[in-house]
This record gives structure tokens, sequence and C-alpha cells, in this order.
């Protein structure tokens, strides 16, 4: 028997990948920067759960016991990461003459759709930033003294207190650098709010009474206090799209150090976690898909076209999570039809096998060994999705297949043993026909076709071209048609 591979993760704070270590024997917690919701995910966004999600299956696969917790940020995101801008939920909820609650609630419930249409696992706690705002002026009221210092806008946290101030992201703190606007007062470039104050007479629809007066609480400041509330410092892996990595993350981590060093444990290279992983972005043919600029593909619109949101799966894991992946729908529609062979494949499983099938236990170990290698050599899900297709190409018999695909998608989370062909051949919004008028149609084809009529046969073809139906004669795939 093969030892199993160890796994080795890719840390963005030491820049190398590194065996897993966990911080409690056995265990495994992980928290991940959730969405803000002030607008509808793209699918950029969506890339950074399928990502944390394969994360976390491959984590259950080794044998750990996960706890993986999202936040859902409903306050406090400024419209630029660092402190400038407005807050963007009160921004849409002005736009949109609603209240930020109704604003947040409908674009969290718009976030939950896709992440159940992308069979995203279900995190052990959805940690809501409004729910834990006691905790965050607690946390603020711990560091203050030591860490941060008063401006009329807010409290500010000075990076000048903590050793290594952005070592994740490798910037130069000086001043003058651009990626921070300047607000006056402040001490250091890189200091960031805290605790953002509300303007003398204003009023915010989201502010709570502080120390430092009314207001809402700095963005950084609600993921270090929930990743530590839920998963108690150190906890073992925090991570997010590689945006992150150059201020939303560099400023979690010398909150925490903070904290932790206010709490005793005294160790100015406690970063809160000990893996901060990144996932790279989804781009476009114009450049990174993003919200804040207004236009974006909404997992929904795939769907409209026709494709189903497990394709999209498929094409992220098609692509190691740190590079970056270029959309395209011609890139969409082959992870489609790769898709449409694996379910075939599996599909056949439940039935007699056409080939002679023979058990051969060393070439399944041997293929084992190479998914499990691929997996735990920092998600490796291209390698591991080509261990799955040579396992069903192969002659083992259908029972060691299918025992194979439960145990692979695990991971890979395909949802295999479920989809069908049927829900694959997901109908264009636009499209007016009915399925069962095009198997009438395509009935009425197959009768002419054996009556050798095949003037009717190719009226019958065109009639169905004319509203939107390609009949795909001879696919090998074998499907019927397909709507376009
Ligand atoms: N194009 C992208 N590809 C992959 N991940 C992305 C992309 N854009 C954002 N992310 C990640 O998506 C997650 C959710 O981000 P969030 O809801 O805060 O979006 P946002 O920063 O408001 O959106 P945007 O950056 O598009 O304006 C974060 O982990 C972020 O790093
Ligand atoms: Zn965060």
């Amino acid at each position: 028997m093969e030892p199993s591979a160890p796994l080795t993760l890719f840390n963005s704070l030491t820049r190398r990948a590194e065996p897993f270590q966990p911080v409690h024997e056995g265990e495994a917690r992980v928290y991940t920067c959730g969405p803000t919701v002030y607008n509808y995910p793209h699918i950029g966004n969506m890339r950074a759960y399928v990502f944390a999600d394969v994360l976390g299956r491959t984590l259950s696969f080794k044998g750990y016991r996960l706890t993986h917790v999202i936040n859902i940020t409903d306050v406090g995101h400024l419209t630029d990461d660092a402190d400038a801008g407005e807050d963007k939920m009160e921004r849409m909820a002005a736009a949109q003459k609603q209240s930020i609650w109704d604003i947040a609630e409908h674009y969290k419930q718009a976030y939950w759709a896709d992440v159940r249409a992308l069979n995203i696992r279900q995190p052990a706690q959805w940690t809501v930033a409004t729910d834990y705002v006691e905790q965050m002026i607690d946390f603020a009221k711990g560091i203050a003294a030591k860490h941060c210092y008063e401006l009329e806008s807010g409290l500010y946290f000075d990076v000048s207190t903590v050793a290594d101030y952005g070592r994740l992201a490798r910037a130069q703190t000086d001043e003058g650098e651009g990626r921070i606007e300047a607000v006056e007062g402040k001490r250091n470039g890189a200091d960031f709010a805290i605790w953002r104050k509300t303007p003398p007479g204003e009023t915010r629809q989201m502010e709570w009474d502080s120390p430092w007066g009314k207001g809402a609480p700095g963005w950084h400041l609600e993921c270090s206090v929930m990743s530590g509330a839920v998963l108690g410092f150190p906890f073992d892996i925090h991570t997010g799209g590689i945006d992150h990595r150059e201020i939303h993350h560099p400023n979690e981590i010398a909150q925490n150090q903070a904290h932790c060093c206010t709490n005793g444990l005294d160790d100015a290279a406690n970063s809160g976690a000990k893996v901060w992983m990144h996932n790279n972005f989804l781009v476009e043919r114009s450049g990174k898909m993003s919200k804040s600029s207004g236009e974006f593909l909404r997992l929904q619109l795939l769907i409209d076209k026709g494709y189903h949101p497990l394709a999209y799966r498929l094409l992220c894991l098609q692509a190691h999570y740190r590079s970056e992946l270029e959309f395209s729908w011609e890139g969409l529609g082959a992870a489609l039809t790769r898709l449409k062979r694996l379910v075939m494949a599996v599909g056949k499983l439940d039935q007699p096998s056409t080939k002679k099938q023979r058990q051969d236990a060393t070439e399944l170990a041997a293929n084992r060994t190479w998914f499990e290698t691929a997996i735990s050599n920092d998600l490796n899900t291209p390698e591991a999705i080509a261990a799955l297709e040579d396992v069903l190409a192969g002659l083992q018999p259908n029972e060691v297949k299918r025992a194979i695909v439960e145990e692979y998608d695990a991971v890979l989370g395909l949802d295999l043993l479920n989809l069908t062909r049927a829900d694959l051949r997901i109908r264009p919004k636009s499209a007016t026909i009915t399925d069962d008028e095009i198997e009438a149609i395509l009935a009425a084809r197959r009768e002419a076709r054996a009556a050798k009529d095949f003037a009717r046969s190719d009226a019958l073809r065109d009639e169905l071209a004319a509203q939107g139906v390609e009949v795909m004669d001879g696919d090998p795939l074998g499907w019927e048609w397909k709507l376009g």
C-alpha cells in the first residue's frame, strides 16, 4: 500500500507550498471572506467560493474534521478597499431607495442561490457582520490604547505598532504610496479605520453607539472579529480572492497581532490564521470581472443561455486556483460538453457493460495515488479530473468505477451520481418551443426516415431549426438535439 500523499497548500504569507499541519489534532478550521451583499455576485466572485469549497472538501477527504465559516458582509465595505469612498451597502440602498436590510437580504438570497447551484457545500456557519457589532466594539476597545488613535472621522489603526506590517502583501508602507487615499491626520499612509464615525449632521441607516461615537465598524475589523470569535485564534486557514492579499488581509493580520498580544499571547508573528490562501481572478478579455464596474456576468445569465451551472464549476476546476482564468463562451461550451461526457459515462454504470471488464487492483491503486497526489498537491484539480476520466475510460467493473466516482466526486463536487443527461439540457430562456413539441416532431421525423421519406424528414428538421432546435444526427454523445 502506497503511503497517502501529504497535503501541501500554498501559503501566501511565505509564498511557498507547505505541508498542512493543523492547529488542533485531526481538525481543520477555515474562514472564507464572504461577499458584500450590495449587488448580485458575478461568476468571478463565485470562483472564490468554488475554490474554498474544493479546499473544504479536500480537507474532509484527507480525514480532517472541518469547521468552515463564510461571512456575509452587510456593513462597512467601502467603495475603495482602503478608506476612501462610501459604504457600498449605503450607496446601493440610496440608489434603489430601499432599506439596507432589504438590500442585504435580497442579495444574500441571490448569493445563496448561486452557492446551491454550484453544489458548494453549506459551511458550518454563515456569520453575518451586523450580528457581531458588539464583539467588534469589544475587540476595538481591547486594542485601542496601544494600537489606535482617534481622528474626527473615526478610530484608526496605527500600522507602525505591529511588527512587520504588510508582509502578506509584500507591500511598502511608506507614505505617498498610491494605493491608500490620504485622510487628514493619519500617522502612516497605510493606517486604516477600524471604526468610522457618522459625520456630524448625517444619519446612516446602519449605525451603532460606541466609545468613539455613533458609527459603523470597518470592514477589516469585521473579519478579524468573526473569524476569531467562531474559530478561535490561531486557526488553520483563511481564504479570499487575490485582491484581499493586498489590503484587506494585511489589515486583518495587523489587528489579529494587536489582539493576540493584548490578550497575553505576546506573539508578534501571530497572524490569526497560520495559512492564508488566495484564488486568482476570473478575467474577461477586457480585464478583471468586477461588480463595482457595473457590467458583469451572473450565473443566472449562463443558465438563461442554456449552460448548466455545474459546467461553470467544471470550467473553474479545469484551471488551477492560483492561475488566472479567462472566461469565454467557447470555453464554457467545451466544459459543458466535457461534463456531458462524464455524466453519460457515469449513467452507463447502471447498465451491463458492452466491453469485457476486468478487475485490476494494481491499476486501481495507481489511479488512486494519481488522484490523491494531485489533489494533495495544492489542490491540483485539473489533474484530479484527468484521473477520474481515466478510470471511467478503463475496463474496471462498473461497481468499482461507481465507488471511485463517489469517492472522487466528494472532492470535485460535480454531482456526477445525481446529474442526468436531461438535467444538463437546459432550455435557453429565449426558447419558445416545449420539450414535448420537440420530441413529437422528432418522432415524426424518425418515422419519415424509416419510410425513406427524406423530403419530409428534411422539412421537419428545418421546422425545428426555425425554432432554434438543432438536430444532431449521429452525435457521438447521443445528444439528439440542442436548443441554441
Ligand atoms: N474577478 C474575480 N475573480 C475571482 N475572484 C474574485 C473576482 N472579483 C472578486 N473576487 C473575490 O470574490 C469574493 C467576494 O468579493 P466581494 O463580494 O467583496 O466583491 P467586491 O470586491 O465587491 O466585488 P468587485 O471586486 O467585483 O467589485 C472575494 O473573495 C473577492 O476577492
Ligand atoms: Zn474578509
